[in-house]
């Protein structure tokens, strides 16, 4: 078979012919076993067609023909790729198939020989299979680690998470050496898709088109990716064209070339969120030692989208945590977080001003003890929060200066993810000065700012109390009722200066007359009223407290008063009205008080007097009469009775026009009833008017007559009544309306008129007196007239008072004060009249001391407007 053969020695014979076939044979023999026991696959192939010419014995084992198969075929047929060159026969490496169709790459050397005498060439091949795949592998593994290792420095690196999945995918595809790698999530919406965030290498851009899903019901959730998310098990496949679940997608015109999947779950401690997908060109023949280290790629690109999540998030709520800190600072609230230890967290701008700490200087400490002091509150408020998860409140707190402030407080417990309490939430709010106004308008509601004394409403209140408390527990009590004497006089002798001095001092005696559980008000004016709780269960016991009470007060209010320098000596007049029965009202309780008050002054003052029903009946029929008198005002109840006044010559030279009410079931009221209840209730405005109007036109129609012409007409005019605002318009409108002459009418004021605001009522008589109105000054002598009043007032007439009149032949001081209020009017150059003048020797005795004018029943009684118009021999039409 082989071309060279062993060269003959010259020393030896030439063998036989037989001998030398015989070696051949035998040469031979050897040459074929030597050709067939080769393990190497051997061909000898013709030079120019490749014909196999011979084969061995390895070759027809390894490759599966027969060696009569391979003697008809060429060298060409055992080339994987059939179609390739005839150069490529020889080419290193090289991969043959074999007969059933597998793959073996080949190492091929070759040499050229005679065979049969023919140029021939003899083909070795080394089947590398194994050691190439093993390379492979290798090289893959190899790459791999590259890949885990470049894809573990991006993960360290990362600060962001789509740079880091776009860096591995191409890490996966650079260095891994796969064709695309992507990563994507799995989304939880109704077709639980799964988007593609990243992705790198060829096609990936038309892959991100392509509809995934990780739900096990749909068609698109069947493939290694659906399957992955779904078992969170790393699904490989080595060959997606022998996958049915690829077909079509392998027809799409940009899929090529593609074969090997490998799909990587990314889990974290819940659940598989995302993939991590790699597709390679060739069979994806992962070994064994490889899928831990894609395992572990995809653990480590899990853990570094949950740290990068987590950074992520930290950072947003870093920033929101300072956003909310900038906001907290801004807050006008003190915020304090404390924990459950209550060591202080966090405390904002606010609460360092407030408490006067810095946050520096508490957190991490406890302020509980520094700042509120009132262990049992604050562990109460604990409580609530504990329970409830908030409290509300108003607290005093201590700042670091030791100052106390008010602050409106609200504690909120904040639970953690567990629902455990974590930390308290605090705001407070600095209500100092809310409080303080709030104390001051409480003040001024309910106390009387002169003395500081609870008032009339404070008073009322507590009364209520005290009823509601008595008729429980059944102690009684008492009110005592307080009215200073004289309180007036003072007044207006030493003036207001000094009467709100005299009230003080009452109201810090009556406080220190009595238990600080009393209480002591002031109503108004001079008005005290002092409230006795507790007397006991039996009334008389109580009525003897509360009078032994009212008698200590009445000493401690008659001691004399240093009034500014001035010695002052009052008294009081104290009224009691027991409680305990539990029938009485508030006002109930407090009229019978009054009334009470009212026995005492009357019983001679600086005396105490307790409550007399008899007096409420009095009272209740006051009330009564003054709904009679409103309603006799709107119906014109109510007329003018006349009474004449007089000359020293007796010569008619006016009348006084004098209400008169005659009430259709009660008859003839005295105007001495109706008049002071009229002024007290305000009714007299009404009144006031009524009479004037009257009087004034029965005025105007004297004008017309000689007789009558130059008489005048004196109307009452109360104190409230010309005080009024409007009474100098009332009464110039109503001279205007009715056409009477104002020089004939004539205002009798009282003196008591005359006890405050003087220039006013010298402003306002003087306006009138302009307009030609004349004044008298009625009562004259009863009250209290300064000289230099009188001189300044715009007076014409002085109106000596009936009751010096009417004792002035019998009583000298009387008559002394007759004669004095005489030769007063003259030396002011007033006239002078003297009313209740009913005998003639009264009037001879008023004559004498120079009185030249009368009016009283001497000269006639008041008779009705139709009697004066028949004594006034006038037509009976005018009669007003
Ligand atoms: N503001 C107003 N006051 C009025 C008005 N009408 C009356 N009054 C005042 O009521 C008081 C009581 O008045 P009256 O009962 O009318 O008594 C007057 C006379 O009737 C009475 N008088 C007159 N002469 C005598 C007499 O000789 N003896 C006697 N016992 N009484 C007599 O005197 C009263 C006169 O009052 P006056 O001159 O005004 O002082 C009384 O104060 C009236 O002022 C009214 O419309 N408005």
């Amino acid at each position: 078979m082989a071309e060279t053969s062993p060269s003959a020695s010259p020393a030896t014979p030439p063998p036989s012919e037989a001998a030398q076939l015989q070696a051949l044979r035998v040469s031979e023999q050897q040459y074929r076993t030597l050709f067939d026991s080769n393990p190497l696959p051997i061909w000898v192939t013709d030079w120019h067609s490749h014909r196999i010419l011979a084969v061995n014995q390895a070759a027809v084992s390894r490759y599966g023909y027969t060696q009569a198969e391979f003697l008809g075929m060429d060298l060409r047929q055992v080339q994987a790729d059939i179609t390739a060159s005839d150069a490529a026969l020889h080419a290193q490496p090289s991969r043959h198939r074999t007969k059933d169709g597998r793959e073996i790459d080949v190492e091929i050397s070759t040499d050229s020989l005679l065979f049969n005498g023919q140029r021939a060439r003899l083909v070795q091949a080394h089947d590398v299979t194994q050691h190439l795949r093993t390379e492979k592998d290798l090289a893959r593994l190899s790459r791999a680690h590259s890949m885990v290792t470049a894809c573990n420095e991006a993960l360290v690196r990362a600060t962001s998470e789509l740079t880091l999945l776009h860096e591995i995918c191409q890490i996966a595809v650079d260095i891994g050496g796969y064709r695309m790698a992507w990563v994507g999530f799995a989304q939880d919406d109704a077709e639980k898709t799964i988007l593609i965030v990243a992705h790198a290498g060829a096609i990936a851009e038309h892959f991100t088109l392509w509809p995934m899903s990780w739900s096990a019901d749909s068609p698109y959730g069947q493939g290694p990716a659906g399957r992955a998310l779904r078992s969170g098990e790393m699904v490989i496949v080595p060959d997606i064209r022998a996958e049915a679940i690829f077909q079509s997608w392998l027809k799409e015109p940009w899929v090529d070339n593609l074969r090997g999947v490998a799909s990587l779950p990314l889990r974290n401690s819940e659940r598989a969120f995302g993939l991590f997908y790699l597709y390679a060109n060739d069979t994806v023949d992962i070994g064994s030692d490889e899928i831990p280290l894609l395992q572990q790629l995809a653990g480590d690109i899990a853990f570094g989208i949950d740290h990068l999540r987590a950074q992520e998030s930290k950072r947003a709520s870093d920033a929101r945590i300072h956003h909310q800190a900038t906001l907290l600072d801004k807050a006008q609230d003190a915020i304090v977080v404390r924990g459950m230890d209550q060591r202080v967290l966090y405390m904002n701008k606010s609460a360092e001003q407030l408490y006067g700490w810095t946050a520096e200087e508490v957190i991490g400490r406890s302020m509980l003890e520094h700042v509120y002091r009132n262990p049992a509150a604050v562990a109460q408020a604990l409580q609530s929060v504990l329970e409830t998860g908030e409290w509300r409140g108003e607290l005093s707190i201590y700042r670091k200066d030791n100052r106390q402030v008010e602050v409106e407080v609200r504690w909120t417990l904040i639970t953690d993810a567990e629902q455990q309490p974590h930390s308290i939430l605090a705001l407070s709010t600095d209500i100092t000065q809310r409080k303080a106004a709030e104390r001051e308008i409480q003040k001024l509601a309910f106390f009387d700012p002169l003395t500081q004394l609870p008032n009339r409403q404070l008073l009322l209140d507590r009364l209520q109390h005290a009823l509601a408390t008595s008729a429980r527990s059944g102690q009684g009590g008492a009110l005592l009722f307080i009215d200073l004497d004289h309180f007036k006089t003072l007044n207006d002798t030493l003036g207001h200066d000094k009467g709100d001095m005299l009230l003080q001092q009452v109201a810090q005696r009556l406080s220190h007359a009595v238990r600080s559980m009393d209480t002591v008000a002031r109503l108004g004016g001079d008005e005290f009223v002092v409230m006795l709780e507790e007397l006991g269960d039996n009334p008389h016991s109580v009525a003897e407290q509360a009078k032994r009470v009212g008698e200590k007060i009445l000493a401690a209010l008659g001691s004399p008063y240093k009034l500014d320098g001035h010695e002052h000596q009052s008294t009081s007049s104290i009224g009691i009205a027991p409680f305990g029965s539990g029938l009485n009202t508030v006002g109930e309780l407090l009229k019978q008080a009054d009334i009470a008050m009212y026995q005492a002054k009357a019983a001679g003052r600086n005396t105490v007097g307790f409550f007399d029903p008899q007096l409420q009946a009095a009272v209740t029929d006051k009330a009564a009469l003054e709904a009679d008198l409103r309603l006799a005002l709107e119906q014109d109840e109510l007329f003018l009775v006349y009474q004449t006044q007089h000359d020293a010559q007796t010569a008619l030279t006016g009348v006084e026009a004098l209400a008169r009410w005659k009430h259709p079931q009660r008859g003839m009221v005295s105007p001495a009833a109706f008049i002071p209840l009229a002024e007290e209730t305000g009714l007299i405005l009404e009144l006031g008017r009524q009479v004037l109007l009257q009087a004034c036109s029965l005025l105007a129609t004297w004008q017309d007559h000689s007789a009558t012409q130059h008489l005048t007409m004196a109307v009452n005019v109360s104190v409230r009544q010309f005080k009024h605002p409007g009474f100098v318009q009332q009464i110039q409108e109503t001279l205007a309306l009715t056409g009477a002459k104002p020089s004939q009418l004539k205002l009798e004021l009282t003196e008591s008129l005359l006890a405050d605001d003087i220039e006013l009522i010298i402003h306002k008589m003087e306006a009138l007196q302009a307009f030609g109105v004349s004044f008298s000054l009625d009562d004259f002598g009863t009250g209290y007239s300064s000289l230099s009043y009188l001189k300044r007032l715009p007076l014409d007439q002085l109106k000596i008072d009936q009751s010096f009149v009417r004792d002035v032949l019998t009583d000298p001081n009387d008559a002394v004060i007759a004669r004095t209020i005489i030769g007063l009017g003259q030396s002011l150059g007033l006239n002078v009249i003297a009313e209740g003048v009913e005998n003639d020797e009264q009037r001879a005795f008023l004559a004498q001391h120079g009185c030249a004018a009368y009016q009283g029943y001497l000269f006639g009684r008041p008779i009705p407007a139709e009697q004066l118009v028949q004594f006034l021999s006038l037509p009976a039409a005018a009669n007003g």
